[in-house]
């Protein structure tokens, strides 16, 4: 049985209840884990607050604190291999994929140990005479933290090692299908030896653990990554002590191929913006947006290139895309493109679930290209979360702006290329996080992480990552104290 952390122990929820955590790719049940409630969500807090208010570790030397969050990188170097497996078994990515994300997460992990001491504070030049000024760092508080389904651990990965360097205390809730990475970082956080109490790890549903993270009053951040509905809800229930508040939320994430781009490079990329994780990616690009002299040319190659995606188990070495992570998930995609197929686009490639009868048992989606798309369709504008990728044409550089940045969300687009000033006038000009130009889907812990408009408030990762769960103090201090007179 997996079990919740609170103040430095394993426990089962109260109520006894549990779940089971399912293996997308074939239904099997991998694990049992303790099923907590708003119960062990306010335990947790009460803990954070203990941890934070009469603890040690908000007032450890920064630079100790960043030891601390290296030697938890050691151990999930140590544990790799074991944290990709459980990471596959419980999303159905790929092995490789799994992998790589390990690789990331122990990258965030020292990047923000290295920086944890690097910024002092500000020494501010005091426009009164015989006076010092000085802004300093503190941390914020008690940190929720609530995590997707899409990548589990590095999502978390994003939240827990800030939060440290920057010495608040936290209660985490994962993504209740996916909990499986999440429960062995805390194990290896238990076992890095960091004070009872700085972290806990609440499992259950987001109505009521994640519900109460949010609306707690003794909660002083809450740091969410998930659906902009979600993400609504969450900031209206912050507003009950005025939280701060850090969401990242959805994209539907246009790519602009002009006709001078590497036309091999720009359709290779087009395929991994998309089928990566089967289009289970916040800044997937979902959107295609081509050059009409080349949209036919470029759309049959794509097709080609689509049919042969291999679908399969994510630890068979020729499988390029596994399923998607529920049932519930893999009929709001395939309703998805019927709602596509109703508005007039065209299913060029895929558009259902697979024959294969070894894939029956598994959440299986084909990858989908739909053409004819425009603006205005419901699938151009809603973040299907799938391997579904819809095709529009334009015929000037003014209009593929106009087009990428004609949606709610703005989280991260790209433009392929080879005129680099045509390039550099877009990406100016586009409303998004990240733009990416001639690639897609790269990011690194240096480079700050977020949405414009409706995908989120807030950056994670790189310097701005830190400042997230930091507080700014400025300090005053008279040199020449003596009485003013004035009453
Ligand atoms: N911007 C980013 O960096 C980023 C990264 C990954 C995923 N995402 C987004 O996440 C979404 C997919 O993830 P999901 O389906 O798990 O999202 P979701 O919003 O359904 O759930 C996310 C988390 O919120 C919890 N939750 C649900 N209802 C809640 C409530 N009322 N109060 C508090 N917590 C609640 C869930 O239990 C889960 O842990 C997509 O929209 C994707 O774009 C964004
Ligand atoms: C932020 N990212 C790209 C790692 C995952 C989004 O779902």
């Amino acid at each position: 049985m997996k079990k919740i952390f609170i103040n430095g122990k394993w426990i089962e929820a109260n109520s006894g209840e549990t779940r089971d955590i399912i293996n997308p790719y074939n239904q099997e049940s991998i694990a049992t884990a303790a099923e907590g409630s708003r119960e062990e969500a306010k335990f947790a807090i009460d803990a954070a607050r203990g941890a934070f208010d009469h603890g040690e570790w908000p007032h450890w030397p920064a630079h100790d604190r960043g030891k601390k969050v290296h030697e938890i990188a050691e151990l999930i170097e140590r544990d790799h291999e074991e944290l990709a497996e459980l990471e596959s078994l419980d999303t159905g990515k790929t092995i490789i994929e799994s992998r790589e994300d390990m690789d990331d997460i122990a990258g965030v992990f020292r990047y923000f140990a290295d920086i944890a001491d690097k910024d002092g504070g500000d020494i501010i030049d005091s426009p009164i005479p015989d006076s010092t000024s000085r802004a300093v760092h503190e941390p914020v508080g008690v940190c929720g933290q609530i995590t997707p389904w899409n990548y589990p651990l590095l999502q978390a990965s994003w939240k827990l090692a800030p939060a440290l360097a920057a010495g608040n205390t936290l209660v985490m809730k994962p993504s209740e299908m996916t909990p499986l990475t999440s429960i062995k970082v805390f194990e290896l956080m238990e076992e890095s030896g960091i004070p009872m109490g700085v972290v806990n790890l609440v499992l259950g549903p987001g109505d009521s653990v994640g519900d109460e993270l949010s609306v707690n009053d003794k909660v002083d951040l809450i740091s969410f990554t998930g659906g902009i509905e979600t993400g609504k809800r969450i900031m209206q229930a912050a507003s009950s002590n005025v939280k701060n508040v850090a969401l990242e939320l959805g994209g539907k994430n246009p790519n602009i191929i002009f006709a001078d781009a590497d036309f091999d490079t720009a359709v290779d990329q087009a395929m991994n913006a998309v089928f990566f994780h089967a289009g289970q990616i916040c800044s997937a690009g979902t959107r295609l947006i081509v050059e009409e002299s080349i949209h036919d040319d470029f759309v049959n190659a794509l097709i080609d290139r689509v049919k042969d995606i291999k679908l399969g188990s994510g630890f068979e070495e020729s499988t390029q895309m596994g399923p998607l992570i529920s049932k519930e998930h893999l009929a709001k995609v395939a309703n998805y493109v019927e709602n596509g197929k109703k508005e007039g686009a065209t299913v060029a490639v895929g558009g259902q679930k697979p024959d294969d009868s070894q894939l029956q048992d598994g959440f299986f989606y084909l990858p989908t290209v739909l053409t004819d798309c425009t603006t205005d369709m419901s699938v151009v504008q809603d973040e299907g979360f799938g391997p579904v990728i819809t095709v529009e044409k334009f015929s000037t550089e003014e209009e593929s702006v106009r087009l990428a940045n004609d949606s709610i969300y703005g989280l991260a687009g790209g433009v392929f290329t080879n005129d680099i000033a045509k390039a550099e006038r877009c990406a100016a000009k586009m409303r998004m996080g990240t733009v990416w130009i001639n690639d897609v889907n790269l990011y690194f812990p240096q480079a700050p992480w977020g949405g414009y408009k409706q995908s989120g408030i807030g950056r994670e990762l790189g310097k701005k990552g830190l400042e997230e769960y930091q507080e700014t103090k400025h300090v005053y201090r008279n040199l020449r104290p003596a009485p003013i007179d004035w009453f």
